[in-house]
């Protein structure tokens, strides 16, 4: 267990790392003020500080007020002097561990320092075991029966003893986040952290900050040391959801650290080594964005080592019913409400939709339906307008919010194969497109058969 000492007397100093010296359990290092310290902990990770009260500069409640809020992690020992009871109320409720008046005795100071220890590995233990608890209830709650599921799940069993970068692809709420989530569980990082971050959520001019973390003073605003995602994912996981929207400047960065493990935070001077498994997302083709010159040629190869796809619903409807029932479930129970059941209409209207915003938006209209008709069993007029049947030869309306054309066209010819069972001269009948038309538009969407 690595302790920072944090210390301005020379001669306490030695005393204490004297009195440690002979115990194999303790590596220690020793710090003259709790700047020093601030620098220590940039460097390395220390399960405990021994820090005095009193210091030059910032004290020791400074220091554990700091500590607390960068490396929450870290367990907190504080030293008053003799008598100054105040100090040590203080800095228990400011989040010390635990306290020494000081002088105190080798054994006193072992006693204290193997109480600290033996609660942080009772909560180490504890965290496991809850990782443990919710990977099972996690696990337990992706649904996928299906055959394109089945084989995304042992693709997943495949990878998750690995520390390979992997790439999920697939279009807008097919449950990319939850396959990160599932191979980090699955993982034996599964002790460590888990960190995701929405690229597409953090503005350009933040980017780098949020990711690779700042230096106190290294831009206007930044007035405490940052410590960035990449760094506090150091020895987990980290998901970059949606990654196609990394500016191009980050974009760089990124590779050197996935590269090299080395990062450096803005406005430092040192590079920093971390240790973190990246899973990346991305709904658009990176590929397309490549060929575009939005996104690094260099970055997507290092990305693409493997790519799990992560079939959107329409190509998956095996998986409707069990989806709908877990649903109405889960809603139920989070609403406190009567659970709802649909008609035979609702289930074959459910299943010619095309789905555009696939799982996330089947989870929010059962979650609507039951919050607006707990109870009741849902007829077809209940349905939003987007699931009514269009008129024959009727114009389909252009929602509000507009569409993304190419998923549009993707999912009409998908639509249209499914529809005829595979059989390509009768969807395209059903388009109105001559045969070749048909064959050029899927050629052009790689689509194969359905
Ligand atoms: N197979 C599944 N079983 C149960 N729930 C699922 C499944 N797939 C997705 N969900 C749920 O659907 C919602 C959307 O999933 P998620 O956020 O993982 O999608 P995403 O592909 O990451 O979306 P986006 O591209 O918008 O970030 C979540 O609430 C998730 O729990």
């Amino acid at each position: 267990m690595r302790i920072l000492i944090v210390e301005d007397e020379f001669e306490q100093r030695q005393l204490i790392s004297a009195l440690l010296k002979n115990n194999t359990e303790y590596d220690v290092e020793i710090a003259s003020s709790a700047e020093k310290a601030l620098n220590a902990l940039n460097k390395h990770q220390f399960e405990i500080i021994l820090s005095d009260w009193k210091l030059p500069g910032m004290n020791g409640l400074d220091l554990l007020q700091k500590v607390k809020e960068h490396y929450p992690n870290t367990s907190f020992i504080l030293m008053t002097a003799y008598g100054s009871i105040s100090h040590a109320v203080s800095s228990m409720r400011a989040g010390a561990d635990d306290y020494l008046a000081k002088p105190f005795e080798k054994d006193q100071l072992l006693f204290t320092l193997s109480k600290v220890a033996n609660a942080r590995m009772l909560s180490e233990e504890n965290q496991s075991l809850q990782n443990q608890l919710t990977a099972r209830e996690n696990l337990k709650s992706i649904i996928g029966k299906s055959s394109a599921m089945q084989k995304l799940f042992s693709q997943i069993d495949r990878l998750a003893s690995t520390d390979v970068t992997v790439l999920i692809h697939g279009e807008s709420g097919t449950g990319k986040e939850l396959v990160a989530h599932t191979l980090f569980q699955k993982s034996e990082r599964n002790n460590n952290v888990y960190l995701a971050v929405n690229c597409s959520a953090i503005p350009e001019t933040l980017a780098e900050s949020e990711l690779f973390g700042a230096e106190k003073g290294s831009y206007t605003g930044a007035d405490q040391l940052k410590i960035g995602k990449i760094e506090a994912a150091n020895n987990g996981t980290l998901f970059l959801d949606e990654i196609a929207e990394l500016p191009l400047s980050i974009q760089a960065k990124l590779l050197r650290f996935l590269q090299e493990g080395k990062i450096m935070r803005v406005g430092g001077h040192q590079e920093i080594t971390v240790n973190v498994r990246v899973i990346a997302a991305s709904h658009q083709s990176l590929n397309n964005l490549v060929q575009q010159g939005l996104f690094r040629e260099d970055l997507y190869y290092r990305l693409n080592v493997i790519t799990l796809t992560v079939p959107p619903l329409r190509q998956r409807l095996d998986d409707l019913p069990d989806l709908i029932n877990f649903f109405i479930k889960k809603f139920s129970e989070k609403h406190r409400l009567e659970k709802i059941s649909f008609s035979k209409d609702v289930y074959e209207t459910l299943y010619e939709y095309h789905w555009p915003g696939n799982i996330r938006e089947l989870a929010n209209l059962v979650e609507r339906l039951t919050v607006m008709h707990s109870g009741e069993t849902i007829s077809k007029s209940d349905l939003p307008n987007e699931f009514s049947i269009k008129e024959e030869g009727q114009i389909i309306e252009l929602p509000e919010k507009g569409i993304h054309w190419e998923e549009y066209e993707r999912s009409i010819l998908e639509q249209s194969l499914t529809r005829c069972h595979g059989n390509k001269s009768k969807a395209a009948k059903l388009l109105g497109l001559n045969y070749k038309a048909f064959l050029y538009r899927l050629d052009k969407y790689n689509i194969d058969s359905i």
